[in-house]
C-alpha cells in the first residue's frame, strides 16, 4: 500500500485558503500515484479559531463534496484529516473516509478533546472507535490528542486495524511527545501507523504546528522519517511485515486481560 501524507501548513480560520491549500495538496499527492491520501487535522479551520462553529462545514457537505470527487476522479482512497464539522447544531472534530469510487466509508468524531486548549468549550466528544476498509486492508483512525490514550488505540488493534491513521495539529513544542507516542502505538499494537501533522502555522496561543508526519512499521523504524519541511511524503507499506513480527513476538496471544483492572 503506497500512502502520500500531506504535511502542510493552514491558515487559521481562513477556509476558504485552506480548502484551495488542501486541494493543490491533494492534486499533487495524486502525482505520486498512491494508494490513499492523507491529511491533517482541522484543516478547514485549522485549531482552533474563536469563531469555530460559525464556520464549520455545516454536515461536512463542503469537504465531502471535495474529497468524494477527487477520490473517484483520481481513483484513490482519501483518509480526509478531521474537519470542523456541524451535525445536528453540534459541533464535532470529524474525518471522513472515501475509497476509490468516491463512496464515503466511514466517519470518526474525535473522541479525547485537547482540554489544556479549549477544545471542550467548542466540540463535543465522540464516543465510538472506527474500523474501515482500504483495498481489502483493515484500517482505523485517532486524532491528534487521542493518540495520548494508548487503551483507545489498542480498541482499534483488536479490531484487527493494520494500519492506524493518526490526523494532528501537534504542536512544535511537544515534539518529543509525539514522536514517541507514535512509535509507542506502532511498537505495542504490532501495526503501522501513519501520523499526519501541520507544519508551520502560528496560531493566536502562539503555537507552531511541528510537521514530524510519519510513517512508522511495527518494529518502530520510520519508513518516513519526521521533519519540519512543507511537503508531500510518500511511503510503502508492507504487510509482511507485521506477520513477520507477530509470529516472533505475539503480544495479542500473550496480553492478560483477565487480570487488568482498566
Ligand atoms: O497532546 C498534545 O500535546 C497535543 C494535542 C492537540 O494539540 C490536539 O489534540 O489538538
Amino acid at each position: 500500500m503506497k500512502v502520500a501524507i500531506v504535511q502542510t501548513a493552514l491558515i487559521q480560520g481562513q477556509v476558504a485558503e485552506n480548502m484551495q491549500i488542501i486541494q493543490d495538496a491533494l492534486t499533487e499527492a495524486a502525482s505520486a500515484n498512491p494508494d490513499v491520501i492523507v491529511l491533517p487535522e482541522l484543516w478547514n479551520t485549522s485549531f482552533l479559531p474563536e469563531n469555530v462553529y460559525e464556520i464549520a462545514d455545516v454536515d461536512g457537505k463542503e469537504t465531502r463534496a471535495l474529497l468524494s470527487s477527487f477520490a473517484k476522479n483520481n481513483h484513490v482512497n482519501i483518509v480526509g484529516g478531521s474537519v470542523a464539522n456541524i451535525r445536528e447544531d453540534a459541533l464535532f472534530n470529524t474525518v471522513f473516509v472515501y475509497d476509490r469510487d468516491g463512496s464515503e466509508i466511514a466517519s470518526y468524531d474525535k473522541a479525547h478533546l485537547f482540554s489544556p486548549a479549549g477544545e471542550d468549550d467548542y466540540f463535543a466528544a465522540g464516543k465510538d472507535s472506527v474500523t474501515f476498509e482500504l483495498d481489502g486492508v483493515t484500517c482505523g483512525v485517532v486524532t491528534c490528542y487521542d493518540l495520548r490514550f494508548p487503551e483507545w488505540v489498542r480498541e482499534l488493534a483488536l479490531a484487527d486495524a493494520q494500519v492506524v491513521f493518526v490526523p494532528a495539529a501537534w504542536p512544535a513544542t511537544r515534539n518529543v511527545h509525539w514522536d514517541i507516542l507514535n512509535r509507542a502505538r506502532a511498537i505495542e499494537n504490532q501495526m503501522y501507523v501513519v501520523a499526519v501533522n501541520s507544519v508551520g502555522l502560528v496560531n493566536p496561543k502562539g503555537d507552531v504546528y511541528g510537521g514530524h508526519s510519519v510513517i512508522i512499521d511495527p518494529w518502530g523504524s520510520y519508513i518516513v522519517e519526521p521533519d519540519d519541511d512543507h511537503e508531500i511524503k510518500v511511503g510503502e507499506i508492507d504487510f509482511d511485515v507485521i506477520d513477520g513480527i507477530r509470529s516472533k513476538i505475539n503480544v495479542f496471544n500473550d496480553r492478560r486481560p483477565d487480570i487488568y483492572d482498566i
